[in-house]
């Protein structure tokens, strides 16, 4: 009988791992280098710019469902949701799949549900200073970023800028796009922005949720 490799994605590094929850807990936020393999992000970026050149992008918006409004002078990225087409999606959402177990073992926050999509940011193009989530009617409860850019320059502007959860002016980081890298923080108490960047700019943006209900409405997931 022939035998499969399995669709199962690279193991998460324990190591790695361990960083990531103890820094959820003590600070609400978690940046980590080479966290997801090279190949994969240059699977993940190629299929971006192949959506991208097949006008398969939308450009993105602000607000959920009735509320939703684009709002260009807040972000400029253009996004498709993953819906597991391709064998690189299903292994990045495999690898958060696991990710959201060990979430939930060590934190207990209930996470039941990963929704993600592609970014890109043209040149000139930002993100201005948000929450991902609001206190108290959050169904967003963690956020993740994976960039997909190999050799991003120092220069290249299109970090990630991290501030204090009560003050929105402090700068705590500012992390550079590079491939690999993975960011991920408590979406409703997490200020952070995309500084305008210079090249562009690939990632996938994505959300850990719980199921929250809004005046007996389901509330909805985009
Ligand atoms: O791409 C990033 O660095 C962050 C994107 C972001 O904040 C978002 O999509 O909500
Ligand atoms: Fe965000």
């Amino acid at each position: 009988m022939p035998h499969h490799r399995p669709a199962t994605p690279p193991a998460l590094n324990e190591d790695a791992l361990t960083r990531l929850v103890d820094a959820l807990v003590e600070k609400g936020w978690f940046v980590g280098e080479r966290f997801i393999d090279a190949e994969l992000c240059q699977a993940l970026r190629d299929e971006l710019w192949t959506l991208s050149a097949n006008q398969a992008l939308t450009e993105a918006g602000i607000g959920r469902g009735a509320r939703y409004r684009l709002r260009r002078d807040v972000r400029g990225d253009a996004i498709h949701w993953l819906d597991r087409e391709s064998q690189a999606q299903r292994r990045y959402l495999a690898v958060m799949e696991t990710l959201q177990q060990q979430i939930n073992r060590a934190l207990y926050l209930g996470l039941f549900e990963f929704e993600a999509h592609f970014a890109h940011y043209p040149p000139g193009a930002f993100y201005k200073t948000h929450l991902d989530s609001f206190q108290g009617r959050a169904n967003r409860i963690v956020s993740t970023v994976l960039y997909l850019n190999p050799d991003w320059p120092a220069d290249g502007g299109g970090e990630m800028a991290i501030y204090a959860s009560d003050d929105a002016d402090r700068e705590l980081a500012r992390v550079l796009p590079e491939a690999g890298t993975f960011v991920c923080f408590l979406s409703d108490r997490v200020p952070h922005a995309v500084l305008p960047t210079r090249h562009p700019r690939a990632s996938i943006a994505g959300w850990f949720r719980r199921n929250a209900s809004l005046a007996g409405l389901v509330d909805p997931a985009r």
